[in-house]
Order: structure tokens, then sequence, then C-alpha cells
């Protein structure tokens, strides 16, 4: 029933959706790559030479590398203003992109204007399909590797990858370099086969079109564009097998089908077939000897964190006012206070999540809210959230893996020459994290998804998560909220071996029982200023604590 044009139309909308999956895996909405596809393709074809000069292939070949480079400098150009954008704002301006492509090309004398360009045809089915096994190849190799892990961590949660030293910017910029240059290929691949360049080819109905084939197919899993490509090409064969020839059907089926996958299927087509689950190594955990963690922490008296006269507003609020403290290596430092005392504001500003308006801090040698945040994770500052902030759909393995992002060396490209040190390096990565989730009494939810997991084993997970990177210096904000007092005394533990091992800990937690168990000074808060200092038991003495603190939630604060 398949004609030869369908095959290659299957392959090229693969292609075309991939350059949407790229992006995609990242949590980005791009809707560019028609311009990317146009202005690769006009290129190429007014550059290379033609294949009566120098063969079919050749000439193809030359032809796909002008588009594809030609595709991965525009998106450079678009992407490095553009990459701050989120959501819907990158949607449009990306558009907006294409489209000004388009007119720029209708208008053109050297891309034949509105008439548009003939080219040779080259593309036999087989070339299609070779590159596209090229392609996805490169998607299957991705998945899986630190690279990978990373994107699908940005797109899950970008703050708290931040936090784990993803240099966020970067990677969200390098995908969209991939999306530019895929979408340059399907390009070239497209004037090569269909003979004619038009302008209207690449219109928005062909970005719309791009973007239902990948998410229809699955935008989680690397075969899912594949997927996409084959059930949308098939529509209008079996509307000619059973003799219904409407051109509209198609677009139409493929709109229907959009809204279906985003309201009850989010994971398309691919989530529907079973997926293989990552061998999981926790048996293993014992062999982490040393593992991935080899950061010297500061010894004891040497400065961890220096805050003189911190302060943040947020317009007319004091959050923090005039904070002075010094934290030196191997403390346990509890941060408590009523709420909205500024507690996790100043933790805030420490992790650099969140810029100071007054004062300076010094953090691990760094300053904080001038270093970006995966540099200050980098020196060794990891935390958790007060709202658990995991990465819902990857496994609470795979979220734990993404905790060992700065201590793990990336294996992307060497998992594409399919070496061996990259399979070492994986598993190594794995079995540190799955030493990590043992430290909390995780191991045998190594295989659950974040999200389903209960709120007492989601907390213990951050920990575990921060953990990974191996830090120096480690800020728990609310780490007990949700677990009992059997559970609670666990936590306490843990702190406190970590401490032995180094750790320099700030603990924000409103059970006042466990912080004075488990700290050896204690910093109360209250309308955002320091109003005492000091040991549990001076803490547990001093009136102005007692009076800010009993007088204002005295059944939860003693819990
Ligand atoms: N992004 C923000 N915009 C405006 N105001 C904010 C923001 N973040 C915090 N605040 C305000 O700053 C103050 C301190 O808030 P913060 O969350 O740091 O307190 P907290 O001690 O951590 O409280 P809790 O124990 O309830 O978490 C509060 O008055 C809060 O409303």
């Amino acid at each position: 029933m398949f004609t030869e044009s369908t095959f290659v139309f299957i392959a090229l909308g693969a292609i075309f959706a991939y350059s949407f999956y790229a992006v995609l895996v990242a949590g980005q909405l791009s809707l560019g790559q028609a311009g990317f596809a146009s202005i690769a393709g006009f290129t190429a074809a007014s550059l290379a030479p033609s294949p009566d000069d120098v063969g079919d292939l050749p000439a193809l070949l030359i032809a796909i590398v002008i588009g594809m480079a030609v595709g991965a400098l525009t998106a450079v150009v678009l992407g490095l203003p553009t990459m701050r954008l989120r959501g819907v704002f990158l949607a449009i301006a990306t558009l907006a992109f294409a489209e000004a492509i388009r007119i720029l090309i209708i208008n053109m004398d050297w891309t034949g204007g509105a008439q548009g360009m003939s080219v040779p045809k080259v593309v036999e089915p087989w070339m299609a399909w070779v590159i596209l096994a090229v392609v996805a190849y490169w998607f299957w190799r991705q998945a899986n590797s630190r690279y990978g892990r990373a994107l699908e961590a940005i797109r899950e949660d970008e703050l708290a990858a931040r936090a784990m030293g993803i240099d966020v910017g970067g990677h969200r910029l390098s995908a969209f370099v991939t999306a530019g240059t895929l979408a340059g290929l399907y390009g070239v691949l497209w004037a090569y086969f269909v003979r004619l360049l038009a302008p209207e080819d690449f219109g928005f109905s062909k970005a719309i079109d791009g973007l239902v084939t990948a998410v229809v197919g699955g935008s989680t899993a690397f075969f899912g564009p594949l997927l996409g490509s084959v059930f949308l090409e098939m529509v209008p064969e079996v509307q000619r097998a059973i003799g219904i020839e409407a051109g509209w059907i198609r677009p139409f089926l493929a709109g229907l089908l959009m809204l279906l996958v985003i309201l009850f299927l989010p994971g398309g087509i691919a989530s529907l077939l079973p997926r293989r689950s990552r061998k999981l190594v926790a048996a293993t955990a014992a062999a982490d000897a040393g593992g991935l963690s080899q950061r010297a922490h500061p010894a004891t008296g040497e400065t961890v964190v220096k805050l003189v006269g911190l302060g943040k507003d947020y317009g007319g609020v004091h959050a923090n006012k005039d904070i002075n403290l010094h934290v030196t290596g191997g403390e346990v430092i509890g941060l408590i206070g009523p709420n909205g005392a500024g507690k996790t504001t100043l933790v805030n500003m420490i992790s650099g999540l969140a810029r100071s308006t007054s004062g300076t801090a010094e953090v691990l040698g760094l300053q904080p809210g001038k270093a970006a945040v995966h540099k200050i994770a980098a020196a060794g500052v990891s935390r958790t959230f007060q709202h658990s902030k995991l990465f819902a759909r990857l496994s609470a393995l795979e979220n734990v893996m993404v905790g060992g992002h700065l201590v793990s060396k990336p294996t992307f490209l060497r998992r594409l020459l399919w070496l061996p040190s990259a399979r070492h390096d994986e598993r190594q990565l794995m079995v540190h994290a799955a030493a990590c989730l043992e430290r909390v009494g995780l191991t045998d939810k190594a295989g659950t998804k974040a999200s389903a997991l209960s709120y007492g084993d989601q907390r213990r997970l951050e920990i575990a998560r921060a953990l990974a990177s191996d830090p120096s210096l480690l800020i728990l904000d609310e780490p007990a909220a949700g677990m009992n007092h059997v559970e609670a005394d666990a936590l306490s533990d843990l702190i406190s071996s970590l401490a032995q091992d180094g750790l320099t800990i700030l603990l924000i937690e409103h059970n006042v029982g466990m912080v004075m168990k488990t700290c050896s000074r204690i910093v109360v808060l209250n309308f955002g200023q320091v109003i005492a200092t000091g040991t549990p038991d001076e803490i547990a003495n001093n009136p102005a604590v007692v009076e800010a603190y009993l007088g204002s939630s005295e059944s939860e604060d003693a819990s």
C-alpha cells in the first residue's frame, strides 16, 4: 500500500519532528524550526554543486553539510537573545522569527521569490532512512547520558536543576542548536526530494505539523517522533485505501490527536509501549568505595559562610535585615523562627537563588548573587527545598544521578561512539546514586517515579539528591516536614553522621526538638532579623526567643 514517497515522507517527517523533540526534552517549546529549515534549504540549494557535476550523493552530502551548518548558526544567533524566554514567550518569539524568514525569502531575488527554486531530485528512500537512523541513534544515546539527564531535569524543574549545578542556559542553548541543525537537515532533504523549494512550504502549518508529530509520537521517548511520523503519514494512505480522498482529514486529525494526547496521554503514543526499566544496581551500593566523592571539606574553624549586614527587601517587605553570620567547617547550624521570619529567603541568598539588596555574602569563597547558581553549587553548596522540587517524572535513582551531575563525567559523546569508558562512568554514577539512596533508606524505592513517592520519602529523596554532589555545605529546608517522630529521629542521626564526615549543615526546621538535639548552634530569626544565636541550651532559656517563638505557634513548634 505504501508508495516510495510515503516512505520518504515518513522519514522526513520524523527527522523534522526530532528537531522539535530536541528542545521538548529540555522543556522548551520552539516554533522556529520551519524558519531554520527554509533558510538552510535555500542556502544549500544555491551554494551546493550540481549533481550533474559531482554526482548525486556527493552533491547531497555537500548540501547537507551546508544546510546543517546554516541551521546551527541561525539557531545560535536566535538562541543567544531568546534562551532567557520561557514557555509561550519562546514559542511566540521563534514563530515570529520563522515568519520573518519566510517574508524575507519571498522578497529576495536569489531565492526565486514566491515561485521558489527548483532543485534536482536526488534523495532516495534508503538515503532518507539511513539519515533518520543516524538521527534516532543520536537521541537514543543521548537519553541515558549525563547530558540527556540534565536536559530532562531542566524540563522537570529548572530551578532545582540549577541548584544541582547544571548550567541551564548552556544546556538550553545546545538543545536549541541541535534543533536548528536538524531542521536545517530536514530543509535540505525536503528540497532535494520534492524538487521545488517554495517559501510557502515553510509556513505556520509546517511548524505545527512537526510539533504535532513529535508530541503525538511522544516527547519523552527517543523513538516518539518516528512513531508519530509513521502514524500521521499513514492517515492519507489509509484514506486512499478506503477511498476517501479529502485532503482536510489529515490536518484535522493531527489537530484532534494533539488535543487528545495533551489531555489524556501526555507521553504520546510512545508511552503506550512497555519501557524497559533501567537495571538497578542498588545491591552494589556498597561498592561505592569512596565513589565519586573526593571533595576536601573546609576544616574545623575554616570559614564556610560569612554574611555581613545582609538584607533582602521585597518591595516594602524586609524579608531579611542586617544579618551577620559566620559559619565554620563542620558546624551544624539550626535556623529557626516563626512562619515568615525570613529563613528560606536567607538560605536562598546563600545558595545564590535570591540576590541580596544590601550587605555582602561569601560562601565557600564565592559571592552568591554575583556568581551563577550552578557555580555556587560547583563550589560545594547543595540544598533541599521547603516545597519538594524533585524531577517528578524521573525515578528516584535518576533524580539522585542528576544530583551527581557535578561529580560525574560527561558521557554523551563517548556513548555515541559506544566507548566502554562511558558505560563504566555511567555505572559508577549509578552505584554512587544507589549509595546515596541507601544512606537515606530509600534503596527499595530506587525504580519508583519521584511523583509516586510518599511525602516523607520525597523529603528523603531530596536529601539523597543533595548528597550526591558531595557538598561541603548542605542546606536542608524543613527536611522533617511530614515525618513522624521515628523518621525525624533517623533523620537527626543522619545529619549527625554527615557532620562527622566533615559536612557543614544549615538546617531550617520547625521541629524544634529535633533542632535542639541535632545542632551545635542555633540562629533564631524573627521579622527578618537575628534575635538570638547560641547553643541549644542558651536558646531554650533566651527570653526573647521564648516570647517570639512560643508566643506565636506553640503547638506546631513544640512538635
Ligand atoms: N518572592 C517573594 N516576593 C515577595 N515577598 C516574599 C517573597 N519571598 C518571601 N517573601 C516574604 O518575605 C518574608 C519572609 O519569607 P520566608 O519565606 O523567607 O520566611 P520563612 O521564615 O522561610 O517562612 P516559613 O517558615 O513560613 O517558610 C515573608 O513576609 C514573605 O511573605
